[in-house]
């Protein structure tokens, strides 16, 4: 379909002039409407192949024009605007079928992109007007997923796609990122809201007992089998199932679980009969799945099945703008959970947050923030209320020395002013040369040969060192 006819909403003229400016420039027709009233004027005297809306306008909102376009001309592709790049709006909008979404600031590529994007995108504007019907459910999380960041808007995008429709998600990332989050937003986002959401952790349970936990057993199937009981799958039935750690299924169990996904039905453990079940999965691993399926250690087949729609979570040290947001999150619902009284974040504390490398990612965030608010003496948390951190003990992802020392020259550099920053290489091994020689100078109880055979340098040299840098030498060590 080409793109021929845009209808640009925005109450802010410098938009609306740069857009049809550039728009026009490149041969299309475009109107231009101040308020979400005169969107609605020209979209009942024109059809328009794309709409750009702003989200927020006096009289009614980019999100509402969207739901009435969509209602009129569902093959107009909608791109809506949004000063706040926040996961609520990219959902709805994308749940709302908006056909992609951006945020202010942007630049003219971005549009660019968008439009070659929608060029090509007859069949999937015919899709996205389908999934717009489904979509008529309030929008609606258990909880909200706190992010803006670029690869977190991704996650959103993908997610308000394909969270109304039935297809299986694999959901992969470190331990930590919120797999299990983001598999709970797929489901209260999507038609089984109200029907149960159930998790399982694969790697958790041992075999014979996953087993039964997913297809439930017959009284006598095996000894202390002494009831019937009924398993993970007919007790999801109607709602989605969350696999966590899908990667420690047994093959055995993969190739059950497969034909659970094929046939739609399951036989518990000693019976006979076949039970209909109507299950939406949710994968989570943060193995590397394909190498195991290399390695012969997980079914190629049921691989295909799971990753029809793959969702990759970042981890937090690949997203350290959303750091900030996350720690206000964190102790604000520490202060709701656990009554602490604590605030905010000095700015020095936000600095060292933001630059540490949060090897457990999210959960190891969200559990520091917990345990410096339940302790810390003032309602606003300094770099003191996290030892951990600025101890720089070991917990950074890379424990190596340069990860160590890179992790305390960020928070020390970070702290200063840039107009402070002179000299700064020759200040910083200035700096390190001290301590280096004084703490090997320690740990040899003051033997200068030992030292400067440690150091790797010659012995007046070393001397000079110490008598240049001032350093004592306490030979009880
Ligand atoms: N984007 C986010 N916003 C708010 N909280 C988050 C976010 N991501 C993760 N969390 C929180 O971090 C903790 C860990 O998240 P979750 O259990 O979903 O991670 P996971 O990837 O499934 O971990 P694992 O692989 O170890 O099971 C939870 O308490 C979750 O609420």
């Amino acid at each position: 379909m080409a793109i021929e006819r845009i209808l640009i909403a925005d109450d802010e003229e410098s938009i609306r002039w740069v857009l049809s400016k550039a728009l026009s420039k490149k041969g299309f027709k475009v109107d231009l409407a101040g308020d979400g009233n005169e969107a609605l004027e020209f979209f009942r005297k024109n059809t328009y192949d794309l709409a750009i809306l702003d989200i927020k306008m006096p009289g009614i909102s980019g999100l509402d024009l969207l739901t009435r376009f969509q209602e009129q001309t569902p093959h107009t592709l909608i791109v809506i605007m949004t000063a706040e790049s926040s996961m609520k709006n990219a959902v709805e909008a994308m749940k709302r079928g908006a056909y992609d979404y951006i945020t202010k600031p942007f630049d003219l590529d971005a549009i660019d992109a968008i439009l070659v994007k929608a060029g090509k995108a007859a069949e999937i504007s015919t899709e996205v007007s389908r999934l717009k019907d489904e979509l008529k459910d309030q929008y609606h999380l258990e909880r909200t997923l706190i992010g803006q960041s670029k690869p977190m808007q991704e996650v959103y995008k993908v997610l308000g796609k394909v969270a109304p429709s039935d297809v299986t998600i694999l959901i992969t990332g470190e331990s930590g990122t919120g797999k299990e989050l983001v598999a709970r937003a797929v489901h209260f986002n999507s038609p089984r809201l109200g029907k149960p959401f159930l998790a399982l952790n694969c790697a958790a349970i041992p075999r014979e007992l996953l087993e039964s936990e997913l297809f439930g057993f017959e009284k006598g199937a095996f000894t202390g089998a002494t009831e019937r009981k009924t398993g993970k799958f007919e007790q999801a039935n109607g709602g989605t199932l969350f696999l966590d750690e899908i990667g420690d299924m047994p093959l055995d169990l993969q190739a059950k679980l497969l034909r659970v996904l094929q046939e739609k039905e399951i036989t518990r453990t000693g019976g006979s009969t076949t039970i209909p079940v109507d299950v939406r999965i949710v994968a989570a691993t943060n193995q590397n799945l394909k190498d195991k399926v290399r390695n012969r250690e997980f079914r190629e087949d049921l691989f295909y099945r799971l990753n029809v729609v793959p969702i990759a979570l970042p981890p937090l040290r690949e997203r350290r703008d959303d750091i900030p947001l996350l720690v206000d999150y964190f102790i604000q619902s520490a202060r709701e959970k656990v009554g602490t009284t604590a605030l905010g974040c000095t700015a020095e504390a936000h600095r060292l947050l933001a630059s540490f490398n949060w090897p457990g990612n999210v959960r190891e965030l969200e559990n520091t923030i917990q345990r410096a608010a339940l302790l810390a003496p003032n309602p606003l948390l300094t770099p003191d209320d996290f030892p951990v951190l600025s101890e720089g003990d070991g917990e950074t992802a890379d424990c190596s020395l340069e990860a160590l020392i890179t992790n305390k020259l960020r928070n020390a550099i970070g702290k200063m002013e840039v107009q402070e920053l002179n000299n700064l290489y020759e200040m910083v091994l200035h700096q390190m040369e001290r301590p280096l020689i004084r703490i090997v100078l320690e740990k040899t109880r003051g033997n200068q040969v030992r030292t400067a055979e440690i150091l790797g340098i010659n012995r007046n040299t070393l001397r000079k060192k110490i008598q240049t840098l001032g350093i004592e030498i306490n030979k009880e060590g």
